[in-house]
């Protein structure tokens, strides 16, 4: 993707010869004719911006003034960085180092030669394409560290992240909310008895069936080995086991097939309420834990709630 540059000047027939060498190159062109203005156009088009070539002496705000904002900016919203290249007729050594200190990257003298601005704009774009390539590998990187491997849905650190999110909600809107534990019964059985890929298989299986048929709004995490976390939202107590218990007969009412053979597969659901003043996400997950180790010792394939 040819760069975006946003070329700053006062003088139209600088930017618009700046525009013609950099459109002649293949690169994409926004304009400013202020400091002000490019402030403007570097807020609303931060998002695909890979470069600003700035004029320094300039009505309104000056070209330095203008970089120290657009970095205060940046800094706030935690944006990546963004090349600067100021363009000025003064050349002194005290110029070029206040361009640098103000958040330049480099300082070209005009009158530009054009065969310079075209070696700069090569090593520009090697930054941006380089810049890009980190920002799109820090995406995966934050996905992946989010995400269980098996199954795809959040993992235990991400769940929780949720669970708190949801927790401070309810404590903002009044609006109670339901979390559980949900952990698949006899787990070591099905492992020994069929193998521990029909293990994974089964957990890939559970999880699919109950992605396909989450509420809007609920959510379901792998807290480790068999064991998932499951919020649903604005859930009031009369509707909460019923709620809960439609996911225990997704699991149950059909076994998983795997390589031909058929694994029958129930889970033990253990669930506690917030209400937004009942403790924190650790006394929260251990009313749950209590319901589910109830809920196993009295037969398990059952959902366990008690009111406080
Ligand atoms: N296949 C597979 N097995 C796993 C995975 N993570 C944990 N396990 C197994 O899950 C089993 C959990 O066994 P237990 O904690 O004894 O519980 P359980 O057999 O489900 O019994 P109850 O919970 O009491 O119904 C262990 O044998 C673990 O090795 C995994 O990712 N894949």
């Amino acid at each position: 993707m040819p760069m975006k540059v946003l070329i700053v000047d006062d003088t139209n027939t600088d930017r618009l010869l700046l525009k013609l060498h950099l459109a002649k190159l293949g690169y994409r062109t926004i304009e400013a004719s202020n400091g002000k203005e490019a402030i403007e156009q570097f807020t609303a088009h931060s998002d695909d911006l890979d470069l600003i070539l700035m004029d320094v002496q300039m009505p309104y705000l000056n070209g330095f003034d203008a970089v120290r904002s657009i970095r205060e900016i940046q800094e706030q919203q935690k944006q990546e960085w963004l090349p600067v290249i100021f363009l000025s007729a003064s050349a002194e050594d005290d110029d070029v180092e206040d361009g640098i200190l103000a958040g330049g990257d480099d300082y070209l003298i005009k009158p530009i030669s054009q065969k310079i601005l075209s070696a700069k704009m090569l090593a520009m774009q090697r930054i941006a394409d380089m810049r890009r390539r980190l920002v799109e590998s820090n995406l995966v990187l934050e996905e992946l560290a989010s995400t269980d491997h098996l199954t795809g849905v959040a993992n235990r650190r991400a769940f929780e992240v949720m669970l708190e999110r949801e927790m401070s909600f309810t404590r903002r809107y009044g609006m109670p909310m339901a979390c559980a534990i949900f952990d698949l019964d006899k787990f070591k059985t099905i492992n020994d008895t069929y193998g521990h890929d029909a293990g994974d298989a089964v957990l890939v299986e559970v999880v699919r069936r109950i992605n396909k048929n989450l509420r809007d709004g609920d959510v379901i995490g792998r807290l480790g080995g068999e064991e998932f976390g499951m919020i649903l939202p604005k859930m009031h107590e009369e509707e909460m086991l019923s709620a809960f218990d439609r996911y225990r007969t997704i699991v149950a009412e059909h076994p998983v097939v795997h390589e031909g053979v058929e694994i029958p597969v129930t889970a033990s659901i253990g669930v506690a309420q917030y209400t937004g003043d009942n403790g924190d996400k650790l006394t929260l997950l251990k009313r749950a834990d209590e319901c589910l180790y109830e809920a196993k010792e009295t037969g398990r394939n059952k959902v366990v709630y008690h009111s406080e």
